[in-house]
C-alpha cells in the first residue's frame, strides 16, 4: 500500500502543476462520453424520421412531405459528432501537451538528482542501470500517459455514465447486471498482483541488461584481446533469457485479464436473461415491458462491462508506467550530499591538513582504514605509497569528501572538513585522477572546465605548465578540436597531461594527485613528472606515487599496509630503517 501511495505522490507531484488542463481534459472526457451515449437515440431517432417522410413521401409525393422534421434531427446528430470530435481533439491536445512538460519536468529533476548523489552510489550502481531509468523508464512513462490515460478516463466514465442510466431505468435488473462485478474486480485485483510482480522484474532485469551492454561495449577491447567474445554473448544470452522469462510471465498475467473479464462479461449477460426471465414468468412484469427491459439490459450488461474489459486490456501499459515511477522513485529516495548545521566557507588553507585518528570502511564491520594519523603543513607534499588495496584512493577519496570518515577527523586548518560547506571545500581542492576523464567539446572548455571565465592567456599559461601546449598546438584545429568518442586522438598520457591543465587553471590550494602508471612511454612519462613538479610547486598536495623520482621529491613519505600506516618519514630517513619501504626501493618497484 506504501508503494502505491508513493507512485500516486509521485505522479501527483509532476502533474500538479497542469490541474486546470487536468480539469478540462476530464470535462472533455464527461462531455464526450455523454455524447457518444446521446449519439444512438438520435440515430434511432433520424431513422424513424426517415421512415416517416418515406411514408408521406408515398402518399403525397415528395414536393409535400415536410422534410424540415428530418433535416432537423440530421442536423443534431451533425452537432453531435462535430461536439465529440471537438471534445475529443481537446482531449488529445492537451494531454499531449501535459505529457511533454510533465516528462520533461521528471527528466529533468532525474539528472539533478543524479547530479546531487553521493560518490557512494555511483560507486554501487552501474552506469548502464542508471542509464535506463532516463530511457525506457521515462519512456514507458511517457507512452502510458499519451496513450492509455484518456482511454482509461474515458471508460471510467463510460462505466459511470451506464451506472446512472441503468439504475434509472430498473434498479432490480441493474443489481443483476452488477452480480458478478465484484468477483470480477476481485480477479482483476488476483491477476493484477501477479503481472505487476513480473513488470518489476521485467524492469529492473532490463537495467541489469543495459548495465551489462554498457560495460561489455567499454572494456570492447579488454574482451577481443582475450577473445572473450563467445563468452560475452553467453553472458548477455543469459540475462536476456532472464528478461525473456519475466516478460513473458509480466505479457501472460497482463493478457490473462482481458479474456478473463470478457468472460466473466458474457456469463453476467446470460445472468441477466435469466433474472428477467425470471421477473416476466413470475408475473411480476408484462410480457411485452420485460422483453423490452432484457433487452435493453443486456445492452447494459455489455456497455458496462466493455470498459472494464478495456481498461483490463490497457494495464499492461499502466503497470510498465507504476513500474517506470517506482524505479525513479528509488533513485529520488537516494541520500543526497549530507550537509551538517552551520557550515562554514574557507578562505584557502593557511597552516595545513591533517587526518586525526581516521577509521573508515566501505562496508560496515570491514574497515579499510585504522587510525590513519597523516600531517602535512602548508606547501608539503606528502606521498603515499603501498601495495596495491593498501588504502592510498580511499584516503584521496575522504579529503575530497566523497565519502566521510567512521572515526577520527579529518581538518583543515583546525577546522573538521565536515564543518566546511562542501563547494567551499571542493573549491580548493585540485584533483587529478589515474584514469582522466576527458568531456566532449574542445580541447579549450576541457581545459576551462572548472574555471569557466578563464582568458585565453590563463589557458594557454595552465596548458604549458602541464606540458602539453606544444602537442595541442600541432594540432590542426589547435584549441578548437573537438574531443570525443568518435575523435578519440589521445593517448593516456596526454589525456593526463589535459586533465592536469584542467586542475592547474583552478589554482587549488590543496592538491590530489593519482600518477599515472600504465600505457606512459618514457618521454610522455618524464613530461607527465615535469607537469606534475609544476602543479606541486608552492601547494599543499598528497600524492599517490607509484614512481620513485615523485617520492624522491616528497617532503614526508607515508607508507600504507592493510589500511595503516607501518612506516613514516623522509626517503632519507625510510632507507635508514631498512623496513617495508627500503625493501620496495631496493627493489626498485612500481608501486601499484
Ligand atoms: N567503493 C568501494 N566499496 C567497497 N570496497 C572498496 C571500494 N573501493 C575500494 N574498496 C576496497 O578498499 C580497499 C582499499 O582500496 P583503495 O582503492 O583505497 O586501495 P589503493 O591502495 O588505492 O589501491 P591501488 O593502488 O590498487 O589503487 C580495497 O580492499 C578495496 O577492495
Amino acid at each position: 500500500m506504501k508503494k502505491q501511495t508513493s507512485i500516486a505522490r509521485f505522479f501527483w507531484t509532476y502533474l500538479k502543476a497542469y490541474k486546470t488542463q487536468l480539469i478540462i481534459i476530464i470535462v472533455a472526457i464527461i462531455a464526450s462520453t455523454y455524447l457518444q451515449v446521446k449519439t444512438p437515440q438520435y440515430i434511432g431517432k433520424s431513422m424513424e424520421e426517415l421512415a416517416t417522410f418515406a411514408g408521406t413521401s408515398l402518399m403525397l409525393g415528395a414536393d409535400k412531405a415536410d422534410k424540415a422534421p428530418l433535416i432537423e434531427v440530421v442536423k443534431l446528430l451533425l452537432m453531435l459528432y462535430s461536439m465529440n470530435w471537438i471534445a475529443m481533439f481537446i482531449q488529445n491536445i492537451l494531454m499531449a501537451g501535459v505529457t511533454g512538460k510533465s516528462t520533461n519536468k521528471m527528466r529533468i529533476s532525474l539528472f539533478k538528482k543524479i547530479e546531487r548523489m553521493t560518490i557512494k552510489f555511483f560507486d554501487s550502481h552501474q552506469d548502464g542501470e542508471i542509464l535506463s531509468r532516463f530511457t525506457s523508464d521515462l519512456d514507458n512513462i511517457s507512452n502510458t500517459m499519451n496513450q492509455a490515460l484518456i482511454q482509461v478516463l474515458t471508460n471510467i466514465s463510460m462505466m459511470i455514465g451506464v451506472l446512472i442510466m441503468m439504475f434509472r431505468e430498473n434498479a432490480q435488473m441493474s443489481w443483476a447486471t452488477l452480480a458478478l462485478s465484484p468477483f470480477a474486480i476481485l480477479v482483476a485485483i488476483l491477476i493484477i498482483r501477479q503481472a505487476r510482480k513480473h513488470v518489476n522484474v521485467q524492469q529492473d532485469s532490463i537495467g541489469e541488461l543495459n548495465a551489462y551492454v554498457d560495460e561489455r561495449i567499454s572494456g570492447q577491447k579488454v574482451i577481443i584481446t582475450n577473445g572473450l567474445e563467445e563468452e560475452t554473448i553467453a553472458g548477455f544470452d543469459s540475462l536476456n533469457q532472464q528478461v525473456k522469462k519475466a516478460t513473458f510471465k509480466g505479457q501472460v498475467y497482463s493478457g490473462l485479464l482481458f479474456p478473463t473479464m470478457q468472460g466473466l462479461a458474457l456469463f453476467n449477460t446470460a445472468i441477466v436473461i435469466f433474472f428477467g426471465s425470471w421477473l416476466v414468468l413470475d408475473g411480476s412484469m408484462d410480457r411485452a415491458a420485460g422483453l423490452g427491459l432484457i433487452v435493453m439490459f443486456v445492452q447494459y450488461s455489455q456497455q458496462f462491462y466493455m470498459p472494464l474489459t478495456q481498461i483490463s486490456s490497457q494495464f499492461s501499459m499502466l503497470q510498465l508506467a507504476f513500474t517506470g515511477a517506482r524505479r525513479l522513485n528509488e533513485i529520488f529516495a537516494e541520500e543526497d550530499e549530507v550537509e551538517r548545521d552551520n557550515v562554514v566557507e574557507i578562505e584557502g588553507l593557511k597552516e595545513g591538513i591533517e587526518l586525526a585518528d581516521v577509521d573508515f570502511s566501505y562496508v560496515a564491520g570491514k574497515p579499510i582504514l585504522k587510525n590513519i594519523n597523516i600531517k602535512a603543513e602548508k606547501g608539503q607534499m606528502v606521498a603515499l605509497v603501498g601495495p596495491t588495496g593498501s588504502g592510498k584512493t580511499t584516503i584521496m577519496n575522504l579529503l575530497n569528501r566523497f565519502y566521510n570518515v567512521d572515526g577520527g577527523m579529518i581538518k583543515i586548518d583546525g577546522t573538521d572538513i565536515r564543518d566546511i560547506s562542501l563547494p567551499s571545500l571542493r573549491s580548493h581542492i585540485g584533483i587529478v585522477l589515474q584514469e582522466s576523464v576527458l568531456f566532449g567539446g574542445t580541447i579549450a572548455e576541457n581545459i576551462t572546465f572548472g574555471k569557466r571565465d578563464a582568458s585565453e592567456e590563463e589557458m594557454i599559461s595552465a596548458a604549458k605548465q602541464a606540458n602539453i601546449h606544444d602537442f595541442i598546438m600541432s594540432l590542426e584545429d589547435g584549441y578548437e578540436t573537438i574531443v570525443s568518442d568518435e575523435n578519440n586522438i589521445f593517448s593516456v598520457g596526454q589525456k593526463q597531461l589535459i586533465s592536469i591543465a584542467r586542475t592547474i587553471i583552478t589554482n587549488p590550494d590543496l592538491l590530489i594527485l593519482d600518477e599515472a602508471t600504465s600505457n606512459v612511454d618514457t618521454v610522455t612519462e618524464s613530461r607527465i613528472q615535469k607537469a606534475m613538479e609544476n602543479i606541486i610547486a608552492g601547494r599543499t598536495s598528497f600524492v599517490i606515487a607509484h614512481r620513485l623520482k615523485t617520492i624522491l621529491n616528497a617532503d614526508y613519505i607515508v607508507v600504507l599496509h592493510q589500511g595503516e600506516v607501518i612506516e613514516e618519514g623522509t626517503h632519507e630517513e625510510l632507507l635508514e630503517r631498512e623496513g617495508f619501504y627500503a625493501e620496495l626501493y631496493h627493489n626498485q618497484f612500481v608501486f601499484e
